[in-house]
């Protein structure tokens, strides 16, 4: 997985079932899973950045001198293997990106993570938000709307259980002090930035976006398309209907909008001396969710949680069988552990903090 240890054996990876084909090496290395198509040898690679109606954008020679953005639709030889918007995938044909040309997806890559969300809590049909993103940054506003603790779970249970490391951006700082909010999640390893109206953390929050993939997630009215705005400044001409990425793609019907982030864009970036704190110069997609409106939480996987609390979730050999790890669990490891100090300071914080999302939203059977 992206970020937390990776020294479990592999057979603790998602398991992907369109993922036995691959187009660039894992993070992982290299072993030799791939299906060679010698047929496609000349296939150029790129990423996918809109689905529109069967109909792909994919950027190719992402930072290069030919980048471009081209249309693609599936090769009937994918069969029922989906496409989503992030994938790496090979195309063939003609991938000039001229007007009136169509490309072909002959392969997708295997996905390093995976956001989904079901229609609501009980739905376990699962809707592809995002492929291959490595960060989910969350943003809650400290008053106007109110903070809630159970939408902020929501969202990292989301992110826990795709993979991604999630950060947190408070916005509004200048209405409400969010610290007893920010108090149950002390337990978390979690990176918050704090965001007023007057001072955007804009160079701090910019270090965490350069050579990321980082999905924007927050409620209605937080401020996150102020923050897009001021990160991505090009994205103002593009928020309302129409969502252009490169200035050549318009991607209307997917619930994901990338957008380039660019450290170099940002306000006053010129300025000799402007930027004391200096984000490093560098690019980075900022992945906005404007039709995102729910995340429903079916189909996740109560082990998905679990790994992401490593500590924790390494006593779980310990635990009786079937332990669920929760306050009323009789001999739990965790609970001991965390009782005899061994988790230092933060560990009933972190205990408590797992078990508050394993109540709320894990399914599936006990681990
Ligand atoms: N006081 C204060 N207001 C803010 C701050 N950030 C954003 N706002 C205001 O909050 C309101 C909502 O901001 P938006 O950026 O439109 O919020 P959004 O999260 O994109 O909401 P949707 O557009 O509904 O998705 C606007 O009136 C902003 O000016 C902040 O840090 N402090
Ligand atoms: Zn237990």
């Amino acid at each position: 997985m992206t970020w937390w240890s990776t020294d479990d054996d592999e057979d603790d990876e998602p398991e992907f079932d369109e993922s036995d084909v691959r187009v660039r090496p894992s993070r992982r290395g290299s072993r030799p899973r791939t299906k060679q198509r010698p047929e496609h040898a000349d296939a150029v690679a790129g990423m996918v950045i809109g689905v529109d109606r069967g109909r792909y954008s994919v950027l190719i020679d992402e930072n290069g001198p030919d980048e471009r953005v081209i249309t693609a639709a599936r090769a009937s030889e994918l069969r029922r293997k989906s496409v989503v918007t992030g994938d790496h995938v090979d195309l063939v044909g003609d991938t000039s990106g001229e007007p009136g040309t169509l490309s072909r997806i002959v392969r997708v890559g295997e996905r390093t993570t995976l956001l989904r969300r079901s229609a609501d809590d009980t739905d376990e049909v699962e809707r592809v938000i995002v492929a291959n993103a490595d960060q989910m940054l969350i943003v809650v506003a400290a008053a106007n709307p109110e903070p809630r603790i159970r939408l902020l779970d929501r969202y990292l249970v989301a992110a826990f259980d795709a993979g991604i490391r999630p950060l947190l951006v408070i916005t509004k700082t200048d209405l409400a002090d969010p610290a007893e909010f920010l108090r149950n999640f002390a337990g978390l390893d979690l990176t918050v930035f704090l965001s007023g109206e007057d001072s955007m953390p804009l160079d701090e929050i910019a270090r965490v976006l350069v050579g990321h993939r980082t999905v924007f997630v927050g409620h209605s009215g937080v401020g996150k398309s102020t923050l897009v705005n001021a990160l991505v400044p090009s994205a103002k001409r593009a928020t309302g209907h129409v969502n252009v990425v490169t200035g050549r793609g318009r991607h209307t019907s997917s619930s994901t909008v990338w957008l380039r982030f660019d450290a170099a864009d940002l306000p006053d970036a010129d300025a000799p001396g402007a930027r004391p704190s200096g984000a490093e110069p560098g690019t980075g997609w900022v992945i906005d969710t404007p039709g995102v409106r729910s995340f429903g939480l079916g189909h996740v996987d109560r082990a998905n949680i679990l790994r992401a609390f490593t500590d924790l979730d390494r006593l779980a050999e310990r635990c009786p069988r079937g332990c669920t790890h929760l306050p009323d669990a009789p001999d739990c490891a965790m609970a001991e552990a965390v009782a005899a100090g061994e988790l230092g300071e933060t560990g009933p914080a972190r205990l408590e903090s797992l078990q508050r999302l394993l109540t709320t939203f894990a399914g599936g059977t006990a681990v």
